[in-house]
């Protein structure tokens, strides 16, 4: 019996994979944005929440898009942010600590010998100090980003509120006040198991209205808990949204359940696999 399910399983899987082939599966849902006069709304509601501030719009997927396509690749201080956030993202202690002396030799230590450093000498110091010992805890650029994220505050957030970008992530911030579920299990049929890790198991998914097949990675949250892998979830997540390589599965979406968290990713085929 278990076998005949198993059968079943896979023709129904194969069948969705051949669907997603199919020219007229791919009916893509259409988003509407909302007028672009809707930015003064949401702007009011940064407003009043106190959350219009570099740090807070740049957290945000849609918003550190929108925020570097404002700012550009030429502004030094940007530039030394995204190396302390995808520093942040390094779990190895060892590659950790050569790349923090990077960074410092990068963006600190030829500005403050030629004295044209606009940082604050004691944060400089304290940061040179505690590369010296050795160490480069994920902390260690803590002081030094809140003050790149208030240069950063002051420089652009004024210009940002005027500009085309801001507009269309307000458009995009709309929609998702407006509908918290953007995204929900209920927009993909879930086909056969095709692995499982260590906090639960990854399907084959068919998303219901452009036929795409993916991947869909289920942790459990009680397994989380009991295996003390929040950080190690939370990580999992924030990396694969930042990564954008040939070599890493892209992440689509992420949501969660009252018990599952969900990961929608790229589905590699075994050789594909295999071959890394
Ligand atoms: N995007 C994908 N496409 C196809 N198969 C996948 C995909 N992701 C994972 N798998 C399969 O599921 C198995 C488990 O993957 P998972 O990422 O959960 O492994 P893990 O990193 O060991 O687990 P965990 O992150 O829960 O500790 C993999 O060995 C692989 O066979």
């Amino acid at each position: 019996m278990a076998d005949l399910e198993a059968v079943l399983a896979d023709v129904s899987y194969l069948m969705a994979m051949e669907r997603s082939k199919a020219p007229a599966a791919k009916t893509i849902k259409k988003v509407t944005l909302p007028d672009a006069s809707i930015h003064n709304v949401v702007h009011l509601h940064f407003q009043q929440e106190g959350t219009y501030l570099f740090e807070k719009i740049h957290s945000q997927r849609m918003g550190a898009y929108y925020l570097r396509k404002f700012v550009g690749d030429k502004c030094n201080i940007y530039e030394f942010l995204r190396a302390i956030l995808m520093f942040e993202g390094i779990a190895a202690h060892e590659q950790r600590k050569k790349r923090a002396k990077e960074i410092y030799d990068k963006f600190v230590f030829a500005d403050r010998l030629a004295m044209s450093s606009t940082m604050p000498e004691e944060i400089a110091q304290m940061l040179s100090d505690a590369l010296k010992e050795g160490e480069a805890p994920i902390s260690v650029f803590s002081a030094v980003k809140r003050h790149l994220y208030q240069h950063l505050n002051e420089k652009y957030m004024d210009g940002f509120s005027k500009s085309q970008e801001y507009v269309r992530f307000c458009q995009w911030k709309y929609l998702e006040l407006l509908t918290p579920d953007l995204i929900s299990l209920q927009d993909f049929s879930i086909h056969r198991i095709i692995g499982r890790g260590g906090f639960g198991e990854v399907y084959g998914c068919r998303k219901d209205d452009s036929g795409k097949m993916l991947a869909m990675k289920l942790l459990d949250k009680k397994r989380i808990k009991v295996k003390k892998g929040e950080y190690l979830a939370v990580n999992e997540r924030n990396m694969l949204a930042k990564v954008d390589s040939p070599f890493v599965v892209n992440l689509y979406y992420a949501f969660q359940t009252p018990e599952k968290l969900c990961f929608i990713l790229d589905l590699m085929n075994v050789s594909i696999r295999s071959t890394f």
